[in-house]
């Protein structure tokens, strides 16, 4: 098909190498999670009602890191729309896609694979489309892509600011730090595609990562192979066509020193079927500055530039993101205890 990027061709040599490598068979038969389900109309009641949504959202938060939600503002038409654009999108010939000036976007917006992978772990099986919202205005007017993401990016923006106002409060903040430091502008919006894959018990969709944003919005289609880590052992998410799937992201952690997670995941390919997914990633502006909300801090004041940059400097020189633990107060005195070992 002259969509489907060149996977075999590009990774030929990984994908000899792999018949002696073992196939892991673990990778489906992990256990289905049953991820809490909050009603967010809840949140429209009297004030009994809205402090159990709340209450529910923050020990979803703490204990999985990950929940789904449902009546959350974002209509069904529009998800149904972004669907419908997705597909169409990525059935673009590959030569297209490819392009720089693709959709008129940003360069790197259009990605597949992984062009620094030195085994087949590291190759995700997929290919995204990862648009800022800044973009947006660069693409073609009569493009009906642009006016569904466009609808999706602002639903999804007033949702994720109302989550993250609902968590930071229930550490007991009131807090304008989502209001001052999260323009529309800063967030993305990053369109998924997984194609069927030929040795899927072998290579991801998406190699296991945590998204390095506040938070994430995702909708993804009934084909499932979402799986997310849960003390140690990973669980396989049941799509539901109702709900939204919200998960904390690095920076969240961070401000909340901890109280909530951000958990790993990772994508198993589809054998018979290929997959769609769509996230938002609400994001701060670059410079704003990421602290803990309660002392002592566990991890040092940054800024998502600087975080951004740590990540692309560490993915260069081990081939592994790091994150987070890059940043932590405890770090500082590590060379001590070394020399006295
Ligand atoms: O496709 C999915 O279900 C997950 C996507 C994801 O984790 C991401 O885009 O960061
Ligand atoms: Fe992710």
């Amino acid at each position: 098909m002259d969509y489907e990027p060149p996977f075999q061709e590009t990774y030929k040599s990984f994908l000899q190498n792999s018949f002696d490598e073992s196939e892991d068979k673990n990778l489906f038969m992990v256990e289905e999670c049953e991820l809490p389900l909050i009603n967010l109309s809840q949140l429209n009641l009297e004030q009994l009602g809205r402090d159990k949504c709340i209450k529910e959202i923050a020990q979803a938060a703490r204990q999985w890191g990950f929940f789904q939600v449902v009546n959350h503002g974002v209509p069904q038409e529009i998800l149904n729309n972004l669907q419908y654009e997705q597909k169409m999108v990525f059935h673009l010939p590959f030569e297209k896609k490819a392009e720089e000036k693709f959709l008129n976007l940003s360069t790197n917006s259009y990605r597949w694979g992984n062009p620094e992978a030195t085994s087949l772990k590291q190759v995700p099986w997929s290919e995204t489309l990862h648009i800022s919202l800044a973009d947006i205005s660069r693409m073609d007017k009569r493009n009906s892509l642009r006016s569904t993401i466009d609808a999706f990016g602002t639903t999804a923006s007033t949702l994720a600011q109302r989550l993250a106002e609902i968590l930071a409060q229930s550490l007991g903040i009131e807090s304008n730090f989502f209001r001052e430091n999260c323009p529309p502008k800063s967030s993305y919006i990053r369109m998924n595609r997984y194609p069927k894959c030929p040795l899927a018990s072998k290579v991801f969709g998406l190699v296991p990562h945590s998204d390095s944003n506040l938070l994430t919005i995702l909708y993804q289609d009934q084909v499932g192979g979402l799986q997310l880590m849960n003390d140690r052992r990973w669980f396989k998410v049941k799509p539901n066509p109702k709900a939204l799937i919200i998960n904390i992201g690095d920076l969240f952690q961070a401000l909340s020193n901890d109280a909530f997670k951000s958990i790993k995941h990772r994508v198993v390919s589809p054998q018979g079927v290929e997959r769609f997914s769509a996230a938002y990633f609400y994001c701060p502006s670059n410079d704003a500055v990421i602290q803990s909300y309660t002392e002592p801090a566990m991890y040092r004041p940054f800024t998502l530039i600087e975080y951004r940059q740590q990540i692309q400097k560490d993915v260069q020189d081990t081939g592994d993101k790091i994150g987070l633990s890059r940043f932590l107060l405890s770090n500082n005195i590590s060379p001590k205890i070394v020399s006295n070992s």
